[in-house]
This record gives C-alpha cells, sequence and structure tokens, in this order.
C-alpha cells in the first residue's frame, strides 16, 4: 500500500485496536463460533444478487436465516457494548446484519465506496480464501480477513473503503451497520 504498511495486520486478542485515524481491527469474535457461522451461509443458497443500492453482489439479511440469527444474538450484547466503547458516544444503534458473500468472478471484489452508517462493524467469518482483502487506500491501510477478525470505522466520506476480488475460495463477511439515533 501507499505508505508501505504490511498487508497483514495481525493484532492481538480480544479487543479492537486503533490501525489508523479511526479505523479500528482485531480478533475479538471466537473463530470456532465463526467457522460455523461460516458453514451455515456456506450452505445457504437465498442470497441476493444486484440489490439496487446496496454495494455488495450478493448478500442475505441473517434474519432470513434463523440458526444464525440465534448464533448472532449470543454475541449481541458483546457487539453493542464493543460499538459503544469504541465509538464512544451513543446512543448508535445496530442494524439487521447481513452477510456479503464473495466468490471468484466478475463480482468477486467491491468497488471504493462510503458506507452510508455511523459507524460500520464488519465481523469476519472465515480466512481460507485469497484476495479479499479490505482496503482503505486513503490511509494507506489493508486488511486481511481471517475467522473472527473484526473491523470497525466511520461510515461517510473519510472512509473509502473496497474489497479486492477473491481469486480462489470464498470470502463471507458479516457486516453491522450502525446508526446514530
Ligand atoms: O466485505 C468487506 O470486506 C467489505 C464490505 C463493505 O464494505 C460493505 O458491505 O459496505
Ligand atoms: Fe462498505
Amino acid at each position: 500500500m501507499r505508505n508501505g504498511r504490511p498487508a497483514n495486520i495481525e493484532m492481538g486478542a480480544d479487543m479492537l485496536n486503533r490501525v489508523a485515524a479511526e479505523l479500528y481491527w482485531g480478533r475479538i469474535f471466537d473463530p470456532g463460533l465463526s467457522a460455523r457461522i461460516a458453514d451455515l451461509a456456506t450452505s445457504f443458497s437465498d442470497y441476493e444478487r444486484d440489490r439496487g443500492a446496496n454495494p455488495v453482489g450478493e448478500d442475505f439479511r441473517i434474519s432470513e436465516h434463523p440458526g444464525i440469527f440465534s448464533l448472532y444474538r449470543t454475541q449481541e450484547d458483546f457487539i453493542r457494548e464493543t460499538i459503544l466503547e469504541t465509538a464512544n458516544t451513543r446512543p448508535l444503534t445496530p442494524q439487521t446484519p447481513y452477510i456479503a458473500r464473495y466468490l471468484p468472478g466478475p463480482r468477486g471484489g467491491l468497488d471504493m465506496h462510503a458506507d452510508n452508517s455511523a459507524w460500520t462493524l464488519i465481523w469476519y467469518l472465515n480466512g481460507n480464501f485469497s484476495g479479499g482483502e479490505l482496503m482503505f487506500p486513503t490511509l494507506g491501510v489493508s486488511l486481511k480477513p481471517r475467522a473472527g477478525m473484526a473491523v470497525m470505522f466511520p461510515g461517510g466520506v473519510l472512509y473509502p473503503h473496497a474489497s479486492a476480488p477473491v481469486a480462489k475460495g470464498c470470502k463471507l463477511a458479516m457486516v453491522i451497520m450502525v446508526d446514530r439515533k
């Protein structure tokens, strides 16, 4: 990347660490739980394609999948606390997450965009793919997803980001948009 940061930034477990500006990254979720959700998401067939204004090509709201939703619910309080501690403003409300899937091919990545959120928290469910880095070119940061890792950053034009195309395997990310109420 631009200022020579390593492509893989592996930070300490159990907390989000500041990487740059208000960009946070860390392994805060159990990799085993992440893998269970990834397995359920892999076998789920009802992904939507080309959902209008949503920049993600293939995704589904986890409310469509009772098994995934109940696993997410076991983490909901922790997610809420993490958001409040990290953002340090309240009240902030997480929306029902969606799971984005990226496969090799024409829609294997996600173009540069800014989120329409107060904050975005992304829970990476797996890491057994090549490509798929989350890139923040203006910050010179590129993050390689692994099971259980999470990134959190403000929505809006100061935090444009893109997902590099997946070359092999399948990338699964649970995206939690956080609104300011
Ligand atoms: O999947 C990723 O790594 C990024 C997803 C994203 O930026 C979005 O859904 O807005
Ligand atoms: Fe985004």
